[in-house]
C-alpha cells in the first residue's frame, strides 16, 4: 500500500512568532516522488519531520489518505526515513541492521527471508555479514535503504540521503533510488538543496524559500516557467543571468528593454507577452536570460526573434564538453540574496511600504554588511548609472553564455551576441514573473 500525503496550510514555529514553515499546502499523490528543494534553513527537513510525526504541527492539517493525521503516532504512519548520515547501528552487521525493524515489529518471525530478498533487490547480498565500519559510504547508504525498504513502508521520507557521498556515487545512487522507488511504487518525499538532484529525480519539485512554498510543478515546468525570480535563479545550471532592465514603451516608437548601455528591441509585431510589458513602461524590471537564450554570432546570422547585443569577454571557463564565457555587456546584475541564506518568516510581520525585493535587499544588506542592488528605484533614474551591485558581484562580467569548446575566445575580446527573445523572462519589482504572462501554462508535451 502507498499513501496520499496532503498538507493543508501547515505551519511550524519553534520560537513564538517565527514560522520556519509558513502555511504550506501540498498534495502528494500515491506513488509520486516529490522533491522538496530549497536553500539551507528554508524548512525542508522540518516539513519532512512533520510528515513523519517527529515534529508537532503548529498550525494546519496533515492528511494521510484523506484522514486527519496530525496526532497519529509515528509508528502508525508506517513510513520509513532515510537520512544523510545513514544512521546504521555500528555493532550490527548489514543483516542485523536491515532486519532490525522487522525484529521490532514482528518479534516472533524470522526476518531472514525478507532481509535476503531486500538485499537481492539492492544488489548487496555480499555485504550482509559486514559491519558498517567495513563498508564504503555508498554501501552504507544501500544498507540504510535496505533497512527502509524491508518493512514495506507506505512512504519513504528521504532527507538528503546522498549528500555525504562523492559526486560520481551520488549520481549512481540517485539513479538507483529513482528506479527503486518507481519499482516499489511507494510515495516518496525527498529533501535536497541540490537543484540538479531535484530536477533529475522528482516527478514534481516543490521549491521552498524561508518556509514559504514558491512553486510546485514538474522539473520541466518550473525550469521553463519559473513563477518568480527566486525560482528562476535557484533552478538551472549555469545560473540564469539576471540583469536590471528598464522598459521603454514610447507611444510612437518600438518597445525595448534597456540593459545599461545596451537595449533589447522587442520584435514587431509584439507577442502578447511583450505587449503586456507596456504596463511596466518606465519601470525597472529584472531581465532573466538563461544561457541557452544567448549565442555568439553577428547580427547577420540573426533568426526571427533574435536581437543583437555586444559583449566583452571577461573570463572563459573551460568545462571539457562546453565552455562558459563570462561577458561584460555594460548592464547591472540583479542580486537575489536569499538564495543561500536562511530566512525564517516572522508571523508578526511588520509590513512596511515597499516591495519584496526591497525587503530582500534589506536582509541581504544585514547579512552581508555591504551594499546591495537597488531594484525599485524611482522611475526617472537613469539605468546607466553605476550601482553598488557592480562592486558586489564576485564573478567577472554580467552575462554567462554557454558555447562549444571549438570557439577560441580570450579575455578582452569584443564579441557579437544574439539574444533569443522567445526565451526572455521579465520579472517585476516584486520579483514576480510578468513575461511570459504569469497565467501561461507550460506547453511542453509532458
Ligand atoms: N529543533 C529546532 N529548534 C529551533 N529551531 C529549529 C529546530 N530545528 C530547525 N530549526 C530552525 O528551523 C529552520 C528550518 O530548519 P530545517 O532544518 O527545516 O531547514 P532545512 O531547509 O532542512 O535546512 P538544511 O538543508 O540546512 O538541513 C532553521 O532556521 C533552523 O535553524
Amino acid at each position: 500500500m502507498t499513501r496520499a500525503i496532503s498538507l493543508h496550510h501547515v505551519s511550524k514555529s519553534y520560537t513564538r512568532g517565527v514560522r520556519v514553515v509558513d502555511r504550506l499546502s501540498l498534495d502528494i499523490a500515491p506513488g509520486e516522488l516529490l522533491v522538496l528543494l530549497g536553500p539551507s534553513g528554508c524548512g525542508k527537513s522540518t516539513v519532512l519531520r512533520m510528515i513523519a510525526g517527529l515534529e508537532e504541527i503548529t498550525d494546519g492539517e496533515l492528511l494521510l489518505d484523506g484522514e486527519y493525521a496530525n496526532d497519529l503516532p509515528p509508528s502508525d504512519r508506517e513510513m520509513a526515513m532515510v537520512f544523510q548520515n545513514f544512521a546504521l547501528y555500528p555493532n550490527m552487521t548489514s543483516r542485523g541492521n536491515i532486519g532490525f525493524p522487522l525484529r521490532i515489529e514482528r518479534p516472533g518471525e524470522d526476518p531472514a527471508p525478507r532481509v535476503d530478498a531486500t538485499a537481492r533487490m539492492l544488489g548487496i547480498e555480499a555485504l550482509l555479514d559486514r559491519y558498517p565500519r567495513q563498508l564504503s559510504g555508498g554501501e552504507r547508504q544501500r544498507v540504510a535503504m535496505g533497512r527502509a525498504i524491508v518493512r514495506k513502508p507506505t512512504a519513504f521520507l528521504m532527507d538528503e540521503p546522498l549528500s555525504n557521498l562523492d559526486a560520481k556515487l551520488r549520481n549512481h545512487l540517485r539513479a538507483e533510488i529513482s528506479t527503486l522507488t518507481r519499482k516499489l511504487g511507494v510515495t516518496t518525499v525527498y529533501v535536497t538543496h541540490d537543484q540538479a538532484e531535484a530536477m533529475s529525480l522528482g516527478d514534481r519539485v516543490a521549491v521552498l524559500r524561508g518556509g514559504v512554498l514558491q512553486q510546485v510543478g514538474t522539473p520541466r515546468s518550473v525550469y521553463a516557467l519559473p513563477r518568480n525570480v527566486f525560482v528562476a535563479a535557484f533552478i538551472g545550471t549555469p545560473r540564469i543571468n539576471l540583469l536590471r532592465g528598464l522598459v521603454r514603451a514610447p507611444l510612437d516608437g518600438a518597445m525595448s528593454i534597456s540593459l545599461g548601455r545596451q537595449y533589447l528591441r522587442l520584435p514587431e509585431p509584439l507577442s502578447l507577452d511583450h505587449q503586456m510589458l507596456r504596463v511596466q513602461q518606465g519601470r525597472e524590471v529584472i531581465v532573466g536570460l538563461r544561457s541557452e537564450a544567448i549565442r555568439i554570432a553577428g547580427p547577420a546570422a540573426a533568426r526571427p526573434g533574435e536581437v543583437p547585443i555586444g559583449g566583452l569577454v571577461e573570463h572563459v571557463e573551460y568545462q571539457g564538453h562546453e565552455v562558459l564565457v563570462h561577458f561584460s555587456t555594460g548592464s547591472q546584475p540583479a542580486v537575489v540574496p536569499d538564495l543561500e541564506a536562511p530566512t525564517p518568516v516572522r508571523t508578526l510581520r511588520h509590513r512596511r511600504e515597499g516591495t519584496v525585493l526591497n525587503r530582500i535587499r534589506e536582509r541581504a544588506g544585514a547579512l552581508r554588511g555591504g551594499p546591495t542592488v537597488v531594484l525599485d528605484r524611482p522611475h526617472d533614474v537613469e539605468p546607466d548609472r553605476p550601482a553598488p551591485a557592480a562592486q558586489e558581484s564576485r564573478l567577472p562580467g554580467d552575462l554567462v553564455v554557454r558555447t562549444t569548446p571549438d570557439i577560441e575566445l580570450r579575455h578582452g575580446m569584443r564579441v557579437p551576441l544574439l539574444v533569443d527573445l522567445g526565451h526572455l523572462f521579465v520579472f517585476d519589482q516584486h520579483g514576480e514573473r510578468v513575461s511570459p504572462l504569469p497565467a501561461r501554462q507550460p506547453d511542453l508535451g509532458d
